[in-house]
Formats: C-alpha cells, sequence, structure tokens
C-alpha cells in the first residue's frame, strides 16, 4: 500500500450517492498533501458480484473490496473511512439479485430450500454477503463514538424538534420475564487454549457435534436460549392485552446484524399475529415457498404464483386477522406497509429512539401518530427502553438545549459477545441437550432444548477486553467526564467480563477519575438523571448496549446518530474512521429519485476524514495533512454556524450544497491560516473564486430540484451517472478542477 493513502468506502443508499459529490471535494484538497483517497467499492451489489465472480465474464467480475479492506485492517498503516452500508435482509437480497440480473448479469436465484451441493454452495455463497457482513469484518478495534463539542453547540443552539411526553402516556417496552437468553445465559472464562465442541445430544443418547470451536486463553465463552413456545405464548399474550387496552402494536428487532437468531423471531411473530391465515393456509404456503422469516410481504410475494380467486381469499384472511388483533403500526401507512412487512424496515437501535423522540408514539393506519406497545422480546436489554420511558413520563421530554451528553465507549473487536454469534446459532430441529464441552470432555455449560428453541453461543476474547478498559479510561481522562461500566449483576456473562475490568482497571492511573460499574437499569437512570442537569457520562458498554446507546442518545440529543464522531482505533494500530453511528436512509433515496433533493446530512463523513487526516498528519509527520484536518474541523463549525446543512424540503440547499459550502469555507481556512505559506497561497485564488460565485453555484444546485433524478440503478448505481446527479453545477465543477 502506498503510504498515505486513505482507504474511502463506496457503500450504498444516500451515502453513496453523497459520495459523488464529496468524494471529489476532498481528493482535490488532500492531494495538496499528497494524500490520496482510494474508492473501495463494499456495496451489496459489489459484495454479491464478487462471490460469483468465478462464475461470471471477465468483463462483468467485481475486485472483492471487503476482503481487501478485512485484510489490510491488520496493517498498522491502514486508515479507512467507512461509511453506513445496507446489511441486507433476505427481501433486500432478492431485490439486488433482480436488479443485477437485469443488468445482464447471470447470477443464480438464492435457493431457500438448498438441497444438491451445487445449491448449498450457492447459499453458502450468498450467506456471506446476508446480514451484518460489513462492519464485523472490518471492525478489527473496539469503538468510540461522541458528539463533538462543535456538534453538540449547534444542537443546543439549534435544537430539533422533540415530541412532548404526557404522564397519562400508555406506551411502554413488553418483552419476556422468563425463557428468553437473559434468564438462560451462562458463562465460563476459558482457562488455556485449546479447541472446545458445541454438541447436541439427542433424546436417544447420539451425540452431533455441531461445530469445533478453537479459543485463546483467557477468553469469554457464553451459551443461551430462547424457548420457541415461551416466546410465541408471550407474542399471543402481548397482542391480547395489547387488544385489550386499545394500544398499538409493533415488534422491535435486529434482523439484520442478528441475521441468523432474529429473522426467526421475526418469523413467529408474523406467525402469532396472523395466526388465523398460518394455520388455515400453512400447507399451500410451504408449497408456494412463504417464509415467515422474510415477513408479510414474502406471503403477497409468493401468493401472485396462485389464481387470482385464491389470491382473493388469503388477503382477505388476512383482512379478517386485522380486526381480530391489535392495530399494528406502520412503516408507510400510505403504502400500507406494516411492521411485519420487511424484517429490516424495523431496527431497534434506530427505531426505539425515533419512538421515544415521537412522544413515545409510532404511526398508525390512519397516518397519525399514536400510543404504542414496543415489543422487543429478549429482555437483556429491552428493560433500557423502558426505563427510558419511565423517565420520560416522569420528567417530561429531554430538551436538547440544556441536556448533556452520553458519548460511548463499546467493547466490539474480534466479533466480542452476541454480534459475533452466528455462525454459532442454531435453530432446534428436535428435543435433546445443547452442551459445550472442553478438549478434555468435560461439560462446560449445558441447556434443555425443545424443537424451535434457538440457542446460541458467543465469544468475548481477552485482548479486546483489555483494550476497550484501556480505551474507556483514556476518554475519562481526556474528556474529564466520569465513566459508568454498566455490567449486569445478573448476568453471567457480565460477571465474568467484570472480573476482568476490575484486573484491568489496575493496569491504569485512575487517580481522580470517576469511574463505576453499575448493572445497565442503574447505568441508564443515573445517565439520565445527570443529562437533564447538563451533565456528561460516559457509557462504557458491551456490543448491542454500544449500538441502541450510539443512536438512542444521539437521536436525543443532536436529532440524528449522523452527526457523531465514530472512530475505531484498530487493534493492530491502523484506525477506521466511521462516519456518523446511523445507517444508509433508505427514505432519503427515494426522495432523491423522485425530486431530485438529497437531504442525507453528510456532517459524519466531514468530521470523519478530519480525524483520517490529523492521524496520517501524526504518523507520516505531514504538516500540510494536520492543516487540512485543522482547517477541515473550522469548516465544519462554520458550516454548522452559518446553517448550510441540509434542508428536508426540495428546492431549498440540499447534501450537494451544504458540500459546496463545506469547499469554500475548508478553502477560505486555509487560506487564512499562517502556519504554513504553501498551502494558503494555493487555496487563495479557490476560496476567492467559490465566494464570488456563490450566488451562481447555489443556483444551478437548485435549479435542478423538483423533478425525478432519473437514477437507473438503486443497489447497482452507475457512478458516471450519480456523478452527472449529485455533480451538476459547471461553475463548482470547473472552479475544483482549477487545484
Ligand atoms: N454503520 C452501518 O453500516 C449501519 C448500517 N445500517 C443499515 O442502514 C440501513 C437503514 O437502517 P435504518 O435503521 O433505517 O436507519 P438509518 O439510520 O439509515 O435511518 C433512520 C433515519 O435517520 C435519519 N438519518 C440517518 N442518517 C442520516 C443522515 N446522514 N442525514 C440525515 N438524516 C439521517 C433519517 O431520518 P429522516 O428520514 O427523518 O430524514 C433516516 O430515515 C439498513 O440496511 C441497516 O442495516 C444501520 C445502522 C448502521
Ligand atoms: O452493521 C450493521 O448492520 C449495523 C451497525 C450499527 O447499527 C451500528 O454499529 O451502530
Ligand atoms: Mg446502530
Amino acid at each position: 500500500m502506498s503510504k498515505q493513502t486513505i482507504y474511502y468506502t463506496l457503500t450504498d443508499e444516500a451515502p453513496a450517492l453523497a459520495t459523488a459529490s464529496l468524494l471529489p471535494i476532498f481528493s482535490a484538497f488532500a492531494k495538496e498533501a499528497d494524500i490520496s483517497l482510494e474508492l473501495t467499492d463494499i456495496s451489496l451489489a459489489s459484495r454479491i458480484l464478487a462471490a460469483f465472480s468465478d462464475r461470471l465474464p471477465a468483463d462483468k467480475q467485481a475486485e472483492d473490496g471487503l476482503k481487501f479492506l478485512g485484510d489490510l485492517t491488520a496493517n498498522p498503516e491502514a486508515n479507512i473511512v467507512k461509511l453506513p452500508n445496507i446489511s441486507a435482509s433476505l427481501p433486500q437480497l432478492y431485490a439486488a439479485i433482480k436488479e443485477l440480473n437485469a443488468q445482464g448479469y447471470d447470477l443464480p436465484n438464492y435457493p431457500e430450500n438448498p438441497q444438491s451441493d451445487e445449491d448449498k454452495d450457492i447459499q453458502a455463497r450468498y450467506s456471506k454477503v446476508l446480514g451484518s457482513a460489513v462492519n464485523p469484518v472490518l471492525r478489527q478495534g473496539n469503538s468510540d463514538r461522541r458528539a463533538p463539542a462543535a456538534v453538540k453547540g449547534f444542537a443546543r443552539k439549534n435544537p430539533h424538534s422533540m415530541g412532548k411526553w404526557s404522564k397519562t402516556s400508555i406506551s411502554h417496552a413488553d418483552y419476556m420475564r422468563d425463557g428468553d437468553f437473559y434468564s438462560s445465559e451462562q458463562s465460563v472464562t476459558m482457562p488455556s487454549a485449546q479447541t472446545i465442541n458445541i454438541e447436541f445430544v439427542a433424546k436417544d443418547g447420539s451425540v452431533d457435534v455441531k461445530k469445533s470451536l478453537p479459543v485463546l486463553e483467557g477468553e469469554i465463552i457464553d451459551s443461551m436460549k430462547i424457548s420457541c413456545t415461551k416466546l410465541r405464548a408471550f407474542f399471543e399474550k402481548s397482542l391480547e392485552e395489547a387488544k385489550a387496552d386499545n394500544i398499538m402494536w409493533s415488534v422491535h428487532l435486529k434482523a439484520t446484524m442478528m441475521k441468523v437468531s432474529h429473522p426467526i423471531v421475526f418469523g413467529h411473530a408474523v406467525t402469532v399475529f396472523f395466526k388465523d391465515v398460518f394455520e388455515k393456509y400453512g400447507d399451500l404456503f410451504k408449497e408456494i415457498g412463504v417464509n415467515p422469516n422474510n415477513g408479510l410481504g414474502s406471503v403477497y410475494d409468493k401468493i401472485q404464483s396462485l389464481p387470482e380467486a385464491q389470491q382473493e381469499e388469503i388477503k382477505q384472511a388476512i383482512e379478517a386477522c386485522y380486526a381480530t388483533r391489535p392495530e399494528l403500526a406502520m412503516v408507510d401507512s400510505d403504502k400500507g406497509i406494516t411492521n411485519l412487512h420487511v424484517p429490516s424496515d424495523v431496527i431497534v437501535d434506530a427505531s426505539m429512539p425515533a419512538m421515544i423522540r415521537n412522544s413515545g408514539k409510532m404511526w398508525g393506519r390512519d397516518g397519525k401518530a399514536h400510543d404504542a406497545k414496543a415489543v422487543i422480546p429478549d429482555s437483556t436489554y429491552a428493560r433500557i427502553y423502558q426505563e427510558t420511558i419511565n423517565f420520560c413520563k416522569t420528567n417530561g421530554a429531554f430538551d436538547p438545549v440544556t441536556m448533556g451528553t452520553v458519548p460511548n465507549v463499546g467493547l466490539m473487536a474480534q466479533k466480542a459477545e452476541e454480534y459475533g454469534s452466528h455462525d454459532k446459532t442454531f435453530e432446534l430441529k428436535e428435543d435433546g441437550v445443547m452442551r459445550v464441552v472442553d478438549a478434555a470432555g468435560n461439560v462446560l455449560m449445558q441447556h434443555d432444548v425443545e424443537k424451535g428453541d434457538i440457542w446460541r453461543a458467543c465469544q468475548t476474547k481477552d485482548a479486546p477486553i483489555r483494550d476497550w478498559v484501556k480505551l474507556g479510561v483514556t476518554r475519562a481522562r481526556q474528556s474529564d467526564t466520569p465513566a459508568v461500566f454498566w455490567l449486569e449483576e445478573e448476568r453471567a456473562h457480565d460477571n465474568e467480563l467484570r472480573k476482568k475490568v476490575e484486573l484491568y482497571l489496575q493496569e491504569h492511573d485512575t487517580n481522580g477519575l470517576d469511574i463505576r460499574i453499575m448493572n445497565y437499569n442503574d447505568a441508564i437512570r443515573f445517565s439520565m438523571e445527570r443529562i437533564i442537569r447538563g451533565k456528561d457520562t460516559i457509557s462504557v458498554t458491551g456490543n448491542i448496549l454500544r449500538d441502541y446507546l450510539t443512536d438512542l442518545f444521539p437521536i436525543l440529543e443532536l436529532g440524528t446518530s449522523a452527526k457523531m464522531l465514530s472512530i475505531v482505533p484498530m487493534l493492530e494500530g491502523g484506525g477506521m474512521y466511521e462516519t456518523g453511528a446511523g445507517g444508509s436512509a433508505p427514505k432519503h433515496v427515494q426522495q432523491l429519485m423522485e425530486e431530485n433533493h438529497l437531504r442525507w446530512d453528510s456532517l459524519g463523513e466531514f468530521l470523519a476524514v478530519a480525524v483520517s487526516f490529523e492521524e496520517l498528519g501524526i504518523k507520516h509527520n505531514n504538516e500540510k495533512a494536520k492543516i487540512l484536518a485543522a482547517c477541515l474541523d473550522k469548516a465544519t463549525g462554520k458550516l454548522l454556524d452559518t446553517n448550510k446543512s441540509p434542508s428536508r424540503k426540495a428546492g431549498e440547499l440540499d447534501n450537494r450544497g451544504s458540500h459546496f459550502y463545506l469547499a469554500m469555507y475548508w478553502a477560505q481556512e486555509l487560506a487564512a491560516q499562517t502556519d504554513n505559506a504553501e498551502l494558503a497561497a494555493k487555496f487563495a485564488p479557490l476560496a476567492k473564486e467559490l465566494a464570488e460565485k456563490e450566488a451562481a453555484i447555489v443556483a444551478e444546485l437548485a435549479a435542478v430540484q423538483g423533478k425525478p433524478a432519473g437514477l437507473s440503478g438503486y443497489y447497482h448505481i452507475d457512478l458516471a451517472e450519480v456523478a452527472k446527479i449529485m455533480r451538476p453545477s459547471n461553475t463548482f465543477n470547473t472552479a475544483l478542477a482549477s487545484l
């Protein structure tokens, strides 16, 4: 790898569109500091093509960008800017394959029920692309996410809208009290490196080794199960209660990141809600290939192969269910898309904070907001949402003007905890015992299981834990802020973790620091009591709480998690700078397609690239890179102060316009700084030209809006075509080219 290269990722949806406008600006500025930005394609479409390249003709093959970057993470020089990407559910994967086929790529269909070796191979290739397939590969370090001072200051001066909370709200989180992962968790710390086995013991005593797992000394191994019978009974009871209480019902899962277990849980929600339909048409559905784990959408899709009269009959049976069930929360009430249509439409990390920000309400069939029962079956983490709801009911909504902040230090490296459990997750086909056995044959953990139960094991290695404790202490010291380790006394896993936390804390000078260990509910209440008094509290958490809290607090504090600084200091010495803490905003693409307005805010990219330049500056003693970084941060601050972030409305300044202002302010800062005369001289003419032509450029950018953008690909975009859409100002493009 060339010494001063930033690998900038091409991903999907809104961030990919934004890249077509923003990357040329970053590249033009970076070359003055001898830094090049290399675009690496890790989009869903490119990952599919790479998985089947050996079956495609040469001109249709794609490089495996994810493999390239994954290998790069082991290099201490790695400097990666990672934008959010699609973590595909099966319906999204089908849609992407269909689009690629239509574009002339001869890809096999996803085999739902593979029998032949060839089909098994095809399915295995697609499973590598499914769900959260990118982040776990690249995140070879722990996570440091926070709102930089300028961003927090902006939110205080320009508070986003925040729904009021009423003491009479009946919204709440609903979760299992028994039979879930929380109540069955077991955990051990491995005394030595060895290979352990995950085994199923059938009723007749026969043993099936499901997986052999190499483990390291000091590694924590957990196992847990969710009971299928109890899960279904919980859904039924929750539906009956919601109906009786006349409250809307919605289910919140993470089918993308928990790509094996949560689609199954989602499928149970679908078949319990539409119990009458699935009881009546179960056999027919099997025949035509309906997969409830893909949602109600799968029913509508597959019945198209049936005669019209039969389709109508099934549709009426579905409608009849709505009459016996509570009202179902909607994803898109105009189009009739419910919470149970697609497993990836409602993703808990973003959906629960959005509900809490919206007075605890979700959208109903009538297009209006109503109180809702938010169903999050496993109680391990669900309880923090109920705690937050209670807090809002007692204290009223949070006030973005006065509230403090909760940054996060998350244990994430080497697929820590549940987010790395997919290859160790099993849906049981019969009753028996699942157990974990060490190399000497001792049974370390075991669970009685029944057909349909979901059992899983998780791994958390020692080196990432040690590094996480260090990162927590470092952040507490650098920001002079209390830090709370969220560890639950009731959890077997957390008790193993706690021993290590207590041990590794001793490796650091914690004199004068306020470092505590608290149960989840105590920790969130403590943080919220402080936040409403304007005080900050660092949350030092495991992987799932990292994900949940870095949407929850930013959405309440800043209106969106897109404005977060997300740094992944890699264990091997490199760095990854993630942009924002949220996703790829599919709704924004829809708006661009319809009215050529992109409301995506690239603030996360601005922040990430500044840190990425700064890191190169320090590592390579590149003064110009350091100046570029400092000036970029100042330009970002100015952009916020002057309100040049994208608006939501077509015709007003959008993503492209905000990029223009960033470039102008950045050039002005570079021209004005006195640390490096060469850089100042280089950027002065551009600063002058952009300022002179500001009105013309803004007009050119506005002129294209209000009509469809003419985008021909959704998953597999044509970059040249997107560049035409995203760079419509000749005046701006010419000025930039003159650098
Ligand atoms: N790091 C990653 O790679 C992540 C990827 N994902 C993936 O992203 C996809 C969508 O996930 P979803 O849960 O819907 O969450 P998103 O974060 O994409 O969207 C939720 C809402 O947040 C707002 N938002 C998010 N980012 C921005 C931004 N940069 N500028 C302005 N507003 C923003 C938008 O609100 P509004 O529409 O009101 O403008 C958006 O609709 C999924 O495929 C998911 O798997 C999700 C999280 C992280
Ligand atoms: O990888 C994913 O699917 C989502 C990641 C995410 O939500 C996060 O890291 O905050
Ligand atoms: Mg998240």
